[in-house]
């Protein structure tokens, strides 16, 4: 039987954006109506918020576990953010790809950094908030987080804004609906890209020799 000229390489999808702007909010939209792609769950040692579910949200771990899993080389990335570690787990990517998905990675710049690395296909989308007002807004509202935290995240944002120019895509999320439609078309669109189809080249042979 003919190899499938429509099979491809899964996409591994980057949404990264400064604290509050909407990637997680984003990320749930896109989960919800697209079965073919699945979260890949990071590891943090920061505290669990209020209603967060471990291996859910996150795979909450302690500075000691995490320096072990550092070691055993199970990151494909990892970073200090906000005074905690946070990591991409090799087995959450290749889970979701052997489960014949693609990958969406809630993740900041440095973990966006190193995984470009690992895989230059890659894509990266960034996401800015309409305003630095707004986005204050939206993190004193989240109510998970002392305003301690809060202020540090705000302190912190002008620093991952500048991120930007490093990211494939740039969106605003204003309209978080919107926001949705226009990560969901770039989505579609890199999966349609020439270079993921396995065996596009074959195919093409078959047709003009
Ligand atoms: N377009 C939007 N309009 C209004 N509020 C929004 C919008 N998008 C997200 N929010 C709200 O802003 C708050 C922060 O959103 P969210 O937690 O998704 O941010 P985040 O970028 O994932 O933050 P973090 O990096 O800290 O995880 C949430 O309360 C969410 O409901
Ligand atoms: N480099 C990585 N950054 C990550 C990962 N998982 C989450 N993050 C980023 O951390 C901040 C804070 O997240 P919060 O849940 O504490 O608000 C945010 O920018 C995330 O994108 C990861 O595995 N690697």
């Amino acid at each position: 039987m003919a190899n499938n000229p429509l099979q491809r390489r899964g996409v591994l999808f980057v949404l990264s954006s400064p604290s509050g702007a909407g990637k997680t909010t984003i990320s749930r939209m896109i989960l919800a109506s697209d079965d073919g792609i699945g979260l890949s769950v990071s590891a943090t040692t920061r505290p669990m918020r209020p209603g967060e579910v471990d291996g859910r949200d996150y795979h909450f771990v302690s500075n000691e576990a995490f320096e072990a899993l550092v070691a055993e080389g199970e990151f494909l990335e990892w970073a200090h953010v906000f005074g905690h570690r946070y990591g991409t787990l090799r087995r959450e990517v290749v889970k979701q790809i052997e489960a014949g998905r693609d990958v969406l990675l809630d993740i900041d710049w440095q973990g966006t950094q190193q995984l470009k690395q690992v895989d230059p296909d890659i894509v990266r989308v960034f996401i800015l908030p309409p305003s630095m007002e707004e986005l204050e807004r939206r993190l004193r509202s989240r109510a998970t987080d002392s305003a301690e935290v809060v202020a540090s995240r705000m302190a912190r944002a002008s620093v991952e804004i500048s991120h930007w120019a490093e990211y494939d895509y740039v969106l605003i999320n204003d309209d978080a609906e919107h926001c949705r439609k226009l990560v969901h078309t770039i989505l579609k669109a890199e999966r349609l890209k020439a270079s993921r189809r396995v065996f596009l080249h074959d195919f093409v042979r078959g047709l003009i020799g």
